[in-house]
This record gives structure tokens, C-alpha cells and sequence, in this order.
């Protein structure tokens, strides 16, 4: 018996998809998403209603009705499920019909068109993607003629528009989210169907998971005679992504970026999960957008580009970015046509910031002049407090150990030199999960951590642990900015260690300085090679190699250093015990007979 998508019945008998579902819900049909698939029997039985209700004017089938009108639509339109995406539609209890009708009767809020971002291995085709697209649904305004890079672009579909982040890979994603913006609805992960998951596809896949943003998968080059996408989907699976038909969640679309194969089924699949999603916004609410890109160009200044997420944007306007602001002189679409107004979910291109402003930073609106100063003017006060509240604030211990009576989590990012200490790591940390503590390792991969990895970890408080590989030094100073901890090992039990610290509480290990011994300087010899060693007494305790040196000439503190050589008679030794005699080179030659040399190290306190 072959089985029937919901949406392609829903397209065969004519009916818009909410109705369909509404119909479903009332045979008690469960169903995951609009995608999901139905039993030939179900198939008939809805064909009977359909034509049941056709035949009586009942006017269930769209055609025999008038045409469904954006608030229609709206009143129609699916619960938004929890920002998962593809997961079922019935929330709690409640069918997804009376979800619908309360969102319905709630909300006269019209919907917004998604935007989508597309992430995933270098060359597996995401630029090439992006361009078929622009190239098929972008019509191309009379002014301009030729589209720009903005940053983003919007493509006309049968199902209305989506827009695109034009800025391929997850650095554009991350740099935004780093931010605290959440620009994307939907995330497409390229994945080339004669390669399948490679370390930049995981990295975009934990990306996307750590923004909670649905995903669809898009396996690309499916026109190469290589191709193999069942291997992609066996692979996905191993990441605990089940493609739906292996009975899972996931959405996969086969395409190819060069003979466009697919492609209309990907932005269908857009269309449907943005549907489910419920995305809304109101055009004639309060401003709000995100900056997209910002730059300098030679001839007009600085040009930013927005996304409209919430309210209307205005030539005109006075617009706030963090410490600035700026009004709007021009706006141009993504198509490089001058507007005058813009919505919800629309990129523009603005002229009229004096700084150039970073993306992701949050834009908002003010009245006048004025009051974007004032707005300004409160925001730079606020930044001064909380600076000088970092510097004098102590920690409280909730702050500290996080909430003390949820389960915590401990976010990590993994990196290690090959595949077999990734598992092996990954197989221990396992075993560490408590009831109390969960290690969720965001991404594990072979290599040297990225920049990306950085950023992740940024906007997810995860620390870096790396196995075998060390960060490179342009990932070791951005994590300094961003204040992530990278941290390396060579053993896995130290490794191991660390993890244990941070299932402890994510604290910094705390050390305090031990006294160790003190001794009393007798002669002063001068060393050839070492320079002045100070023959002296040990009088308390031991003193030990390498440990810390202070040295005091009656009360007075004449040096503090490390003791980096320690002789009995001619050998060198660890450690010397009080009653003996013994050299001691200090790297300093200041040091004279009377001096006291005590010595401390640091030891690590155990914290509870
Ligand atoms: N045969 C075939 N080749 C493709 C397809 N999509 C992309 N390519 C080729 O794959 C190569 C990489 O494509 P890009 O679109 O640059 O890949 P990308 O993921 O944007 O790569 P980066 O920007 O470097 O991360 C190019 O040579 C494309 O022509 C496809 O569907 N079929």
C-alpha cells in the first residue's frame, strides 16, 4: 500500500494545507507535519468527505470557495509548534483545530515570510544553490536591473516569498547570534551527495541545533552519477537526525544547484515548514530589525543593510545601532530598488548610518533626533555601570554553579586528533552524566579548533577542549575577546580532569600559596655559567626546585623569583630537607650572605 504526503493531497483535492490538517484532526489522524505521510485508507477516506462536502456546497475544497485571504489564512493557519519546526502540530493536550482557532481568535497579527539561511561543507554547492535561486525567483526590478549584494534577497515562490541570507556559511549565522539575534527561521544544510557529512556539515548541523532553528536538509549534486544520498542519509542518522522516511523528522530534498533538479520541492518544503512555524509579525508595530551586513562604499558613504523584523521602516526615520544612530536618507530593496516603506522579513539597504554598523547588532527606531540621543545617551550610561559592576561584583554562588536545584548542563565543543580519541572521549564523557548533569557536546571534530568553533561556544557558554590539537593563534585571541576558554591536553585523563572541574561547577580551579621551607644564605658563590649562587642553610621545612622564591633582607623584601636550580655537594637535586646545607640559584644575582630565601609553591584547592 503506498502512502500519500499531506500536502500533496491537500494539492490534489484543491484544499489549503490548514484545512487538511483541520480535517485530520477530526478523524483523529496523527501526523508529525504537513510532510508527513498518510495510509491509502486515510487518503480515501478524506477524498469521500471531500467529495461529500463538495456535493452537498459544503464548500470544503478551496476551489468550491472563495479564494483564502491573508487573514483567512491566518485564522486557518497551524499553531506555532515549540521552535522545533518540524515536530507534531497538536500541542498538550489540545488538538491542533483548537490550537488553531484560540492563535486564531489571539492573533490578527498577518504572517511574515520566512528567511532562510543556508550552511554546510566548503563546496558542497551552497553559493552555486544561492545563485540558481536568485537566478530563477528573483525578478529583477526595472530600476537597478541588475541585482547587488546586499546580504540577503528575496525570491518569489508559488507559496509567496522567502528570503534568503545571501552570506553563505555559518560565520554570517554566527556573527549574527553572537549578537543575541536570531535572524534565521529555517536553516537548509548543503550537503553534497557524492561527499556526505563532512566536518563543516557537523559544525553547521550544531550551529543551527545550538539557535534551535528547524532544518531541512538539501543533498546536493544529486546530477553527478556518483551520487549517493542513501549513504547521506545513513550518515545523518548516526547524528541522531532520522530522515523522514526512515521515520524521523528530518526533511530531506534531493537537488542539484545546476540543473535546478529539486529545487522547487526545497522551497515548497520552505514554504510548508514556515507554515507550521506560524511566523507572524505586525507591520504596524514597533520597529524593530537586525543588521545584515554594513560597509563602506566609495561613492555613497556607508550603507548598512536591515532586516525588517518587526513594524515598518520609513525614509526618514531615525534608526538606533548600539551607540549610534543615523536617519534612513534612501532605502533600496534587494534588488536594488529604491522603496520608500518596508515590512517584516524584508532586507534593505540603507543609507544614512555616519558608522559603519556590524552585523548582528539590533536596530531600533526612535522618534526624532532627539530622542535617538537620548536613547543613546542611556544605553552608554548603562555600558559604563555594568563595566564598572564586572569590575566590582562578586559572584553569587547561584551565579556561580548555576541554578542548584535544575539539572545543569555543561556545554562542550570537542576537538581531537583523529577519529578514534573523539570516540573514546566522547565514550567517557558519556559515563560522566549525572541526574544532576548532563555534557552535551555541541560538536566534536578531528583538527584543530576553528573560529567558528569559537563563536559557537561564545553564544553558548561551551568550553573548547582540545585533544592532541591546539588552537591556532588567531583562534587563541578571538577566544581571549570573547573571553571562551580553549583548553589542550595531551592525556586524556587530563582531559578527563577538567571535564570532572567543570561538572563540579564551572569553576576555575582556585590555588593558594603553600609555604614550603625557609634557609638562611652563608656564602655567596660566583658561578661561571649560573652567575651568583647563594650557599645557604635550610633552617625550616624543605625547599624544593622550582618553587616560588621570595627573598628578605631583614624586613625587607629584596626579590621575588623562582628557584630554579637546587644543588646538594655538585648534584643537582628536587628537594632539600631543613638541617642540610645546599646551593641555590635564584636567575638573580643580587642575593647576600645574611639573606633568608623562604620558599612556596602553588597547590590546588579541592572546592566542594
Ligand atoms: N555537478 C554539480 N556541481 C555542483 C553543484 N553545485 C555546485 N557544484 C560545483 O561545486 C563546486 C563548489 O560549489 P560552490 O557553490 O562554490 O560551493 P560552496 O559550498 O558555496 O563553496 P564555498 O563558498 O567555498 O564554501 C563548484 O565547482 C560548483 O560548480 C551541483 O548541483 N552539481
Amino acid at each position: 500500500m503506498s502512502k500519500v504526503r499531506i500536502y500533496t493531497l491537500a494539492k490534489e483535492l484543491g484544499l489549503e494545507n490548514p484545512k487538511m490538517l483541520e480535517i485530520l484532526d477530526g478523524l483523529g489522524v496523527s501526523y508529525k507535519s504537513v510532510s508527513s505521510t498518510i495510509e491509502e485508507d486515510t487518503v480515501e477516506l478524506i477524498r469521500q468527505i471531500v467529495d461529500e462536502e463538495n456535493a452537498a456546497g459544503g464548500g470544503t475544497s478551496a476551489q468550491s470557495s472563495a479564494p483564502i485571504t491573508q487573514s483567512d489564512e491566518a485564522a486557518a493557519a497551524p499553531s506555532a509548534p515549540a521552535s522545533q519546526g518540524t515536530q507534531s502540530a497538536a500541542a498538550g493536550g489540545q488538538t491542533a483545530t483548537q490550537t488553531r482557532q484560540e492563535t486564531a481568535a489571539a492573533s490578527e497579527v498577518p504572517h511574515r515570510a520566512p528567511v532562510v539561511t543556508i550552511m554546510g561543507h566548503v563546496d558542497h554547492g551552497k553559493t552555486s544553490l544561492l545563485d540558481y535561486i536568485r537566478k530563477t525567483r528573483v525578478a529583477a526590478k526595472e530600476a537597478g536591473g541588475i541585482t547587488q549584494h546586499v546580504g540577503a534577497f528575496e525570491a518569489q515562490t508559488s507559496k509567496g516569498k522567502i528570503v534568503f541570507i545571501d552570506t553563505p556559511g555559518h560565520e554570517a549565522f554566527t556573527t549574527i547570534r553572537a549578537r543575541g539575534a536570531n535572524v534565521a527561521d529555517i536553516a537548509i544544510i548543503v550537503i553534497a551527495a557524492d561527499d556526505s557529512l563532512m566536518p563543516q556539515t557537523r559544525e553547521a548541523i550544531a550551529h543551527a541545533q545550538a539557535a534551535k532553528v528547524p532544518m531541512i536538509i538539501a543533498i546536493n549534486k544529486m546530477d553527478l552519477p556518483q551520487a549517493n544520498p542513501d549513504k547521506v542519509k545513513t550518515d545523518l542518522t548516526q547524528l541522531n537526525l532520522v530522515p523522514e522516511e526512515y521515520g524521523g523528522d528530518l526533511i530531506v530534498v534531493p537537488v542539484s544547484a545546476k540543473t535546478g533538479e529539486g529545487v522547487e520541492d526545497l522551497l515548497e518544503y520552505i514554504s510548508l515548514n514556515a507554515e507550521l512555524e506560524d511566523l507572524r509579525a505586525d507591520p504596524k508595530g514597533k520597529f524593530a530589525g537586525v543588521i545584515i551586513e554594513g560597509k563602506v562604499d566609495k561613492q555613497a558613504g556607508v550603507l548598512a543593510t536591515v532586516m525588517v523584523q518587526e513594524g515598518t521602516l520609513h525614509v526618514g526615520d531615525f534608526l538606533v545601532v548600539g551607540e549610534n544612530y543615523g536617519k534612513i536618507k534612501a532605502m533600496t530593496d534587494s534588488a536594488g530598488a529604491r522603496i520608500k516603506e518596508a515590512g517584516p522579513s524584508t532586507p534593505v539597504q540603507i543609507l544614512g548610518f555616519s558608522e559603519v554598523p556590524t552585523s548582528g547588532e539590533k536596530v531600533s527606531s526612535a522618534k526624532n533626533e532627539h530622542a535617538a540621543r537620548e536613547v543613546i545617551a542611556g544605553r552608554a550610561s548603562d555600558r559604563r555601570d555594568a563595566e564598572n559592576a564586572q569590575v566590582q561584583r562578586k559572584l553569587t554562588l547561584e551565579e556561580m554553579m548555576g541554578p542548584l536545584s535544575s539539572v545543569r548542563t555543561v556545554n562542550l565543543i570537542l576537538r581531537a586528533d583523529t577519529q578514534g580519541s573523539v570516540e573514546a572521549i566522547q565514550g567517557i564523557l558519556a559515563r560522566k552524566e549525572s541526574e544532576d548533569v548532563k555534557i552535551n557536546v555541541m560538536l566534536a571534530g578531528i583538527g584543530a579548533p576553528t573560529e567558528g568553533d569559537v563563536l559557537l561556544a561564545g553564544t553558548a557558554e561551551a568550553t573548547i577542549l582540545c585533544f592532541s590539537v591546539t588552537a591556532p593563534g588567531s583562534v587563541t585571541k578571538i577566544a581571549d575577546n570573547k573571553g571562551v576558554d580553549i583548553k589542550s591536553f595531551r592525556i586524556i585523563y587530563e582531559l578527563i580532569d577538567e571535564v570532572d572541574r567543570l561538572i563540579k561547577g564551572n569553576l576555575e580551579p582556585v590555588f593558594e600559596e603553600k609555604y614550603l621551607g625557609r634557609a638562611e644564605v652563608r656564602m655567596v658563590i660566583k658561578h661561571p655559567r649560573f652567575g651568583n649562587i647563594a650557599g645557604s642553610y635550610v633552617t625550616d621545612g624543605s625547599l624544593k626546585r622550582n618553587a616560588k622564591a621570595k627573598v628578605t633582607r631583614g624586613k625587607e623584601t629584596v626579590y621575588e623569583g623562582t628557584l630554579v636550580g637546587l644543588k646538594r655537594i655538585k648534584d643537582d637535586v628536587r628537594e632539600v630537607q631543613s638541617g642540610y646545607e645546599c646551593g641555590i640559584n635564584l636567575d638573580w644575582d643580587g642575593v647576600e650572605v645574611g639573606d633568608i630565601v623562604e620558599a612556596s609553591e602553588m597547590v590546588e584547592v579541592q572546592q566542594a
